[in-house]
């Protein structure tokens, strides 16, 4: 998978560079591009941002650089590869959901364009949709001060789907969300710890009893935490975890 992120913070994504991303990335698996949005302004003052047309506070992204960085991406994009996703972050956006990751997992190029200020000049959204399937989205009802931290939560929510990245497929089935529910809790040694004891059951050895255990406190949890995941549930509206291989 290529993905390319344009921000006027390149250095916010350094963590990419860390752990199962950045190991994903000197594999080969996940080529990601990282570009400086100044890098794609004409004035000596590398200006991207002005005052709002109808008045208010704050600033808006300018358009023309964007369209030169995105043209740029959208022209280098990888051989063969089909029309590359836009994705932008924004609290106006699509819910990102895990059903979401697994679908972006699938893309072959992913571009992410990291608003600041008040926002992009809307124009761009709509020029893109040229060169891109635009998907606005939102990682939850809270403001940020940019798009940056929430590509670095969908970077990481959707590479470590890709075959090759996570040591173990197994451990992407039962997790939360990939089949609907909360995931159940987990115990290791040692059995009894500040007085505090291991359910009895996960040290019985018995695999059924286990399973179905677990399988009650998934149900529990999300009963409690997150009645909305159960109505979903209920209503067979699955995300799409039926594959441990994309
Ligand atoms: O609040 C934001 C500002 C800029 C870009 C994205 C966001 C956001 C908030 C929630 N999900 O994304």
């Amino acid at each position: 998978m290529r993905i390319d992120v344009v921000s006027i913070f390149p250095e916010y994504l350094a963590p990419l560079e860390l752990s199962l991303i950045g190991k994903a990335r000197q594999d080969g698996i996940l080529d990601l591009r990282v570009h400086d949005l100044r890098a794609f302004t004409t004035d000596r003052h590398r200006t991207v941002d002005d005052t709002p047309y109808g008045g208010g506070a704050g600033m808006v992204m300018k358009p023309e650089p964007w369209a030169q960085a995105l043209e740029s991406i959208a022209a280098d994009r990888p051989e063969g590869s089909g029309r590359p996703v836009l994705i932008v972050p924004s609290p106006a956006g699509e819910r990102f959901t895990q059903a979401l990751a697994y679908e972006l997992a699938e893309q072959e190029h992913l571009a992410f364009a990291c608003g600041r200020y008040e926002g992009i000049d809307e124009r761009v959204i709509e020029w893109s949709r040229e060169h891109f399937d635009v998907r606005p989205v939102s990682l939850g009802d809270y403001v940020l001060n940019g798009g940056e931290v929430a590509v670095l939560a969908m970077v990481e929510a959707i590479g470590r789907l890709l075959p090759g990245v996570v040591g173990n497929p197994e451990s992407l089935v039962e997790e939360s969300h990939s089949d609907g529910l909360l995931e159940y809790p987990v115990y290791t040694k040692p059995s009894v710890w500040r007085e505090r004891e291991v359910p009895a059951v996960l040290l019985s050895g018995n695999h059924g009893r286990i399973a179905q255990w677990r399988r009650h406190e998934q149900f529990r949890r999300t009963a409690e935490r997150r009645p909305d995941l159960l109505e979903a549930f209920d209503a067979g509206k699955l995300p799409r975890a039926d594959r441990t291989e994309l």
